[in-house]
């Protein structure tokens, strides 16, 4: 099997979720001259290069080599355009390919390409940019084991990952985690808001409400306990924390929090469809 270090990438589209797998495989080992990337934006072109070192080029098909991994970061609404511009390169090559696109599935990947090939969809999240993704991956059934054990390392790279075996279930990874930041992000925004408005400074209440975020989280993967568990250890009978979990449960959060997955979950469904 491949090691890191011997593993060779061509990213095609080279933003936000390219530059922090990018910056999560320098970290584990992996040499600059291991990857290339094609973007038609110079000025993200020229943070790429002076970032990382790593060679960038203007067009998809330019100095492609030889890629173990070609992986698509690029936005579901032009993977059609850019598969069928790499198309050639990458019926010449045979790489396994790894798309991070939303929505877009692997039959259409093929179809655009004009090929079937070895193809995993893998869905991250931001926290990847700083090595803390949560991934969700699937592979169709030409991709090989070796292809598999290569995609992971990849993958861990940024975060934690996991495989799922059936394709739609790729909606609900990006339901829960891919669009999970957003969420979790939002309810720090509405903890500080609350918390101003009860009469804590701007400063305070951001402060409290990011590292009360990090501290619960940290906790919930530290501790043995459920979350259930967790949750009833900060709840004392008839104190403070019952009360605002009484009005959240009169509110409907359960479902609210449900209704938000399953609008996320159709979304990445009714993608394919739009761009197919
Ligand atoms: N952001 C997130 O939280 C997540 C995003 N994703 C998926 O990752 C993918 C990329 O998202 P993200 O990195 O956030 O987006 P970005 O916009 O940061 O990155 C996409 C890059 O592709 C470039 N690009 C545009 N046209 C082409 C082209 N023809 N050929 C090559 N590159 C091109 C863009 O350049 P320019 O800006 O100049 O157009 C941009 O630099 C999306 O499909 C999204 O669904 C998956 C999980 C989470
Ligand atoms: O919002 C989106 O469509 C992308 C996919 C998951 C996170 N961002």
């Amino acid at each position: 099997m491949k090691s890191i270090q011997d593993i060779r990438i061509r990213f095609v589209g080279a933003g936000n979720m390219a530059a922090s797998l990018m910056g999560g495989l320098i970290n584990k080992g992996m040499t600059a001259s291991q990857m290339t990337a094609s973007d038609p934006g110079q000025n993200q072109r020229d943070y790429i290069e002076r970032q990382f070192q790593i060679l960038t080029f203007g067009d998809n098909n330019a100095h492609f080599g030889m890629p173990d991994i070609v992986i698509i970061a690029v936005k579901p609404q032009i993977m059609k355009q850019v598969l069928q511009d790499v198309a050639s390169s990458i019926r010449r090559t045979h790489p396994l390919v790894i798309s991070v696109a939303a929505g877009i599935t692997t039959d259409q990947m093929a179809q655009w390409l004009g090929l079937d090939l070895p193809i995993v969809r893998a869905m991250p999240n931001t926290p990847a940019l700083i090595g803390q993704g949560a991934i969700g991956m699937f592979a169709n059934q030409l991709v090989t084991k070796e292809q598999l054990l290569m995609t992971e390392q990849v993958m861990d790279a940024v975060g934690t990952s996991i495989w799922v075996t059936e394709e739609g279930n790729i909606d609900a990874v990006t339901a829960l985690s891919g669009s999970g930041p957003a969420y979790f992000f939002m309810f720090m925004q509405y903890l500080q808001q609350a918390g101003q408005k009860l009469g804590l400074s701007e400063t305070n209440a951001a402060l409290l409400a990011k590292k009360t975020a990090i501290g619960s989280a940290l906790l919930a993967e530290r501790s043995p306990e459920s979350l259930q568990q967790l949750k009833d250890r900060v709840t004392s009978p008839n104190g403070t924390t019952a009360a605002a979990l009484e009005s959240f449960t009169e509110n409907n959060i359960e479902q609210v929090i449900e209704q938000a997955l399953n609008a996320a979950n159709d979304r990445s469904i009714a993608l394919s469809k739009e761009f197919d």
